[in-house]
């Protein structure tokens, strides 16, 4: 059963478009990504998916059809930093957040170790850097244990560590179980942290796959031997090979479609050089982003 399946849904602004017909099926345990540029419509689809926003034309269902109330109570959000209370410790916020959930408290210090804010569990809010109030906002999505969250750009402003410490935290929400929708403007993030995504652009899909499968191996392998000049007139042989082109005392062999690095590695070996260095380039999500967007302008 897909979680939610989001048919030719559309929200206009007057005259703008901000969500153009999409349609999404995001199926259980997937970590999906709404990726796109700032004002390509993904908080407007969030917003929708979560009856904050009402769509102009189109339709979307939760968990096969369930009645919406029932929907919502399985989805834990995060659109914006929620409204904690500063003067309050990160415990007494979470009481009022299950009060308000009615999910009680008694998960209250777990979900504080799994967001890493138990120790700081009795410091106040005003006191938390920005990373840890996005933990927190985490945690209170966290409560009252849903079985999809949703994330709008989840390390929108935090730094280095505090982005890597959210993905790490996605990453492990993920491994639960959970299914977990986010948008996000980062092509790197959705790389690191999402296993399907879709590209978004002025309200209309362009793309959607797996993450996996879009970064697969590219055409080019990286190969160097102790002698690069006899391994340049030997792999400059190999008829499965488009171009050769030396680079900081490597060789990187462009291979014709259908050759693989096993391929090359084995030519070398049948002419008796044992390489060094075989690594085959992946692609980027950069670089399929970029492709994607020329195909489609
Ligand atoms: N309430 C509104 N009234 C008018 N226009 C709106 C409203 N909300 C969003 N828009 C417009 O709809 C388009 C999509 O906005 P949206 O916020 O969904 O994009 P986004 O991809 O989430 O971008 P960002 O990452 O900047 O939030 C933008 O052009 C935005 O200006």
């Amino acid at each position: 059963m897909s979680v939610l399946k989001i048919n030719k849904l559309t929200k206009k602004f007057g005259k703008l478009t901000a969500v153009d017909q999409l349609d999404l099926t995001i199926e259980e345990g997937q970590v999906y990504g709404i990726l796109g540029p700032n004002g390509s419509g993904k908080t407007t689809t969030l917003g929708m998916i979560l009856e904050v926003v009402a769509p102009s034309s189109g339709s979307f269902e939760w968990f096969g059809g369930v009645e919406n109330v029932a929907a919502r109570q399985k989805i834990g959000a995060i659109l914006e930093t929620p409204c904690f209370y500063s003067y309050l410790t990160a415990v007494q916020n979470l009481r009022i957040v299950a009060h308000i959930k009615k999910c009680g408290t008694s998960n209250i210090d777990n979900i504080l170790k799994q967001v890493n804010l138990f120790e700081r569990r009795n410091d106040k809010f005003k006191n938390f850097s920005l990373g840890m109030k996005q933990r927190l906002s985490l945690a209170a999505a966290l409560l009252s244990d849903p079985p999809v969250l949703m994330l709008d750009e989840p390390t929108n402003g935090l730094d280095p560590e505090g982005i890597a410490e959210v993905r790490q935290l996605i990453r492990d929400i993920a491994a639960q179980g959970k299914t977990i929708i986010m948008a996000s403007h980062l092509l790197d993030e959705v790389q690191k942290v999402c296993t399907d995504f879709c590209i978004l652009r002025k309200g209309v899909k362009l793309h959607e796959g797996s993450v996996h499968e879009i970064l697969g191996e590219t055409n080019v392998v990286e190969i160097s031997s102790t002698d690069l000049d006899q391994l340049t007139t030997t792999v400059s042989k190999f008829e499965g090979l488009e171009k050769l082109e030396k680079e900081n005392g490597s060789l990187k062999a462009f291979l014709k479609e259908g050759q693989s690095s096993d391929h090359l590695n084995r030519f070398c070996f049948d002419q008796g050089i044992a390489l060094k260095k075989l690594i085959p380039q992946s692609k980027s999500l950069e670089q399929e982003f970029l492709k994607i967007l020329k195909e489609n302008d």
